[in-house]
């Protein structure tokens, strides 16, 4: 390990929840003069979400997690060590002062091989419960931070720090001018933010779209239904449909009335952030490990959000859950005061890169 060394080594991916903390970060660790360095696999999401940033970027061979049998669970068995290797060589001629993980199936291998070369290692959870990951991580990392305070009780006790959530800067700022000059909105009716996650999610989608003359009687729709997933047959006055935004986020957020999305941690902390009343769909059980499900269930029980179960998700639950949060909205937008952002990005960066190592 180099104590001096201004590189930075970032890791994580797989979905942007694993990533977007990273970009956040790169630009500030650029302008307090660190190199920051990527160590990522060779076709995940990760690269092209950072190849936006002009950085330089390390491919290693990595595994996938499934939860089925499969010829593949043995051969990344290989695919895992092999990135062992990968980062063992790369670590070893980066010399970085120290390397963070944001999680996700290709950390690991970038963990361990810090690890082995005495490199310290920090690592980020943001979901109530440690991914598998995140799990087999933390017995190299030199410290854990979590997003939420009861997550400390799944790790280890003396390296696990309680941080708070991270949110983007231009989340924090009402930019509802923007939004309705960017969709054309008006005040006459309130605005319903579709957000299924970072990949978008089929039924989520369906459901809007088969059900878009009722949902428009009362709302006007900003539907971010995920990369490859527009719909042009669909030309309404009252709809609005995008892949993926990117600084656009802040302007459509803040024209939201109600969100209706997935719950992943960071999309939540966005909402909770901006005060948005939110209707919660989490990506059921046969699909994930069920982090969603326990995040969705917390934030209903602190009164910020309404749940409704894939399986039971139809327009009637849909209205129902709509009618909820008409009903709660002042107690519900209360309650979110409480959440006050936890740390910027920068913060974030000014507390990795203190005098303490
Ligand atoms: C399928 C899967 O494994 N999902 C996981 C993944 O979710 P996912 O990758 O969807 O991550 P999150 O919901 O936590 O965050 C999505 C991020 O994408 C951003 N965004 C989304 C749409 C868009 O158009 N533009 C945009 O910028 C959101 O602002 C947010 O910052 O990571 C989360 C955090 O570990 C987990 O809780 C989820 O279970």
């Amino acid at each position: 390990m180099d104590n001096q060394s201004k590189t930075v080594v970032l890791t994580g991916g797989g979905t942007v929840g694993h990533v977007m903390l990273n970009k956040l970060l790169i630009p500030e660790f650029i302008n307090k003069g660190y190199t920051p360095v990527y160590i990522g696999s060779k076709n995940g999401l990760e690269k092209e979400m950072i190849s936006e940033l002009n950085i330089a970027y390390k491919q290693i061979s990595s595994g996938k997690l499934r939860r089925y049998l499969s010829l593949e669970n043995v051969l990344d068995i290989f695919r895992v060590g092999k990135g062992v290797i990968d980062s063992f060589l790369h670590l070893r001629k980066i010399k970085p002062r120290f390397v963070f993980s944001k999680g996700g199936f290709v950390s690991v291998p970038v963990v361990i091989a810090a690890r082995l070369l005495n490199i310290p290692v920090y690592i980020h959870e943001s979901d109530l419960t440690p991914g598998l990951a995140n799990k087999i991580a933390a017995k190299f990392a030199t410290e854990i931070y979590v997003t939420f305070r009861i997550t400390t009780q799944f790790l280890p006790e003396n390296k696990t720090h309680f941080l708070g959530p991270v949110i983007r800067q231009d989340l924090r700022v009402d930019k509802s001018e923007s939004g309705y000059q960017l969709t054309g909105f008006n005040h006459e009716k309130p605005v319903m933010l579709v957000m299924g996650g970072s990949q978008g999610a089929r039924v989520i989608n369906e459901l809007i779209r088969s059900n878009i003359d009722i949902l428009t009687k009362t709302h006007q729709i900003i539907h971010l239904c995920g990369k490859g997933n527009l719909d042009p047959s669909i030309d309404h006055n009252d709809y609005r449909q995008y892949e993926f935004v990117t600084s656009e986020l802040a302007a459509l957020l803040s024209i939201a009335d109600i969100v209706v999305g997935r719950s992943g941690a960071n999309a939540i902390f966005e909402y909770l952030l901006s005060k948005k009343p939110m209707i919660l769909i989490p990506l059921p059980a046969s699909q994930s490990r069920g982090d969603q499900i326990e995040n969705a269930r917390y934030f209903e029980q602190q009164r910020v959000a309404t749940v409704i179960n894939e399986d039971e998700l139809n327009i009637d639950t849909l209205q129902q859950a709509i009618q909820y949060i008409d009903h709660h909205r002042v107690e519900m937008v209360g309650k979110m005061q409480q959440y006050k952002g936890g740390f910027t990005p920068l913060e974030l960066v000014n507390r990795l890169t203190v005098a303490r190592r």
